[in-house]
């Protein structure tokens, strides 16, 4: 597949910039969902991002042990996340995740995530997960592919008093919808 480099937008926020949750109710990263990853995610050099979670027992699959499907949500949300060094709206088309180490309760889950390629709407991302910190093992890898869809595709397929509720300031910035931030 052909790909161009990502492009970091002008205006994405500078590498070390704490990125804020895109929507209170997400399951990767809003505060107000109960159960949720709560996902912290750093803006990095170029088009990536850095995340962190803590893998508690509300997360277990095995006793002790993070549930795979989590792991993955994980990453589609850092990997989403790093759209935003883009400031393009996306969504998930495909993604895969390599489990390489087992990640037991309590590890901080220590997330890289960059965009690798750009061809018209696909954009190609991956990412690696490392146990309690950057130099931590390598536990998982991922790859995705995202697309990238208008506003409309939340407003026609999403909860409309849910987006309603939503600030102006969250929503939009510049006259354009603000992934994140
Ligand atoms: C005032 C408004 C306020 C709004 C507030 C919003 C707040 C929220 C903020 C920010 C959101 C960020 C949230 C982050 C959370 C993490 C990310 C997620 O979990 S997203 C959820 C999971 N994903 C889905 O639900 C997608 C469901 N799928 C779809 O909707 C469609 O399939 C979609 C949009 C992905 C593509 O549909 P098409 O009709 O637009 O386009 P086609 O032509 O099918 O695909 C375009 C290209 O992509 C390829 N493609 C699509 N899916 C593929 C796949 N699975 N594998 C390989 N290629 C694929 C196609 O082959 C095509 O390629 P060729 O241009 O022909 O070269």
């Amino acid at each position: 597949m052909e790909t161009e480099p990502p492009v970091r937008h002008p205006d994405a926020p500078a590498p070390g910039t704490k990125l804020g949750q895109h929507y209170s109710r997400c399951f990767g990263c809003g505060d107000e969902q109960p159960g949720g990853l709560r996902l912290s995610a750093t803006a990095g050099e170029g088009v990536s991002l850095v995340a962190e979670f803590e893998v508690t027992e509300a997360h277990e699959g095995a006793p002790g042990l993070a549930h795979g499907g989590l792991l993955a949500c994980a990453f589609d949300e850092a990997l989403g996340g790093a759209n935003a060094m883009l400031r393009l709206p996306a969504v998930t088309g495909h993604l895969q995740t390599d489990f390489r180490r087992p990640v037991p309760v309590g590890t901080r889950l220590h997330i890289t995530a960059q965009v690798d390629g750009v061809a018209g709407r696909k954009i190609y991302s991956s990412a690696a997960g490392r146990l309690n910190g950057p130099d931590g093992q390598l536990a998982l890898h991922a790859r995705a592919l995202f697309v990238i869809v208008d506003v409309s595709h939340f407003t026609t397929h999403g909860n409309r008093e849910q987006i309603a509720k939503l600030s102006w300031d969250q929503a939009a910035r510049d006259e354009q919808l603000d992934f994140n931030p």
